[in-house]
């Protein structure tokens, strides 16, 4: 899947085109880990690029307001290596939040790409418009300020709508691409919908045949057939991957090779890579920042074990990494046993 800067070129500001290269991202195979708060952080992307077979990142989703002000270096949500690439920030903003501060930062944090969370139902983003919350002039309103703003690539993502609404739901994705998005990925379910409920990946189609850029299928994907059918049925151009990359980082791998032909599987065994986890806690953050992070992550990891709750609850009841590290060591002697 190419991601081309075409659109970029005709819509950027005439005084800027020259001075800027714009960037044109290959991103092979197209497969993208999703953005997802407290699990989309660099330890669980460098585990994942050892896996192999991922082909794009995003960030979890970042406050234009904060975005200013935080410490690259220090801040779980912003800390980063060069590996980490492509990679796209994501930005939520609300109706009179100024972004451009916001695009500033990511041009310094070399940012491949942007995209505007326009799908997240959460109370959060609710209070400030934000997300699918957004209006839909300010909507539009923000995407000419972010293109004009930015010679990046930018991407959308959006949920299906508030009801199934095929006209309003293709109106927005057109509004969307007109107004010069590059990438847009749907999340094939609506605003209001759980995540128990099946995705409606058909649904996803009809954006793909409505628009002419790239569009990125996501929602239930946790094995390769579940991939294969995504793809089949919604005729993406590829896909994003949330909780299932979670649950098995080995999944891009097993896809990439399974469809796309483009990456073998490394042998798999499920506690070291857990504990390869922990120590990517540890390199990349703050003592103070991993616990938690290991408690979010072992909640999907342990879908891995018939008895997985156990290890899901003991970790969640530990106090230090040390003694999370322990608890998981114990449970899986006692699987083994
Ligand atoms: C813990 C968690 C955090 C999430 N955070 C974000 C977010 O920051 N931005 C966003 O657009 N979507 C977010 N999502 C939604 C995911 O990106 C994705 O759309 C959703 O999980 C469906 O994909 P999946 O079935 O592959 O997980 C989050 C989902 C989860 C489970």
């Amino acid at each position: 899947m190419y991601i081309s800067a075409d659109t970029v070129i005709q819509e950027a500001k005439p005084s800027n085109r020259l001075e800027r290269i714009l960037p044109v991202l290959e991103c092979q195979p197209p497969l993208a880990l999703a953005p997802m708060v407290g699990l989309s952080h660099s330890a669980l992307r460098l585990l994942i690029l050892e896996l192999g077979g991922v082909g794009l990142f995003f960030s979890e989703m970042l406050s234009v307001m904060r975005l200013p002000i935080e410490n690259e270096i220090v801040s779980p949500f912003l800390c980063r290596t060069p590996e980490e690439s492509p990679f796209f920030y994501q930005i939520f903003a609300g109706p009179n939040q100024d972004i451009i501060p916001a695009v500033e930062r990511l041009h310094l944090l070399n940012a491949q790409g942007i995209d505007l969370n326009l799908g997240c139902p959460a109370p959060v983003l609710r209070k400030q418009r934000a997300g699918a919350f957004m209006p839909f002039d300010s909507v539009r309103t923000t995407i000419a300020t972010l293109r004009a703003a930015t010679h990046l690539p930018i991407s959308a993502k959006i949920r299906l709508g508030k009801t199934l609404d095929k006209k309003a739901l293709l109106a927005f994705c057109k509004m969307l691409e007109d107004g010069g998005v590059n990438l847009l990925t749907v999340h094939g379910r609506l605003q209001g919908e759980k995540f128990c409920r099946k995705p409606r990946w058909d649904w996803i189609g009809k954006v793909k045949q409505a628009v002419t850029i790239p569009v990125l299928a996501n929602g239930g994907i946790f094995s390769v057939s579940d991939a294969k059918k995504c793809l089949e049925r919604s005729g993406a151009d590829g896909l994003m991957i949330g909780r299932g990359a979670v649950c098995k980082p080995w999944l891009f791998a097993e896809i990439a090779r399974d469809v796309y032909h483009s990456s073998s599987v490394p042998e798999i065994n499920i506690p070291d890579i857990y504990f390869r986890f922990i120590e990517l806690l540890q390199d990349r953050f703050l003592p103070e920042r991993r616990l938690g992070r290991l408690k979010q992550f072992t909640h999907y990891y342990s879908s891995n074990f018939l008895f997985g709750h156990h290890l899901a609850s003991g970790v969640q009841n530990c106090r230090t990494l040390d003694e999370a590290a322990e608890t998981a060591m114990s449970f899986f002697n006692k699987i083994q046993e």
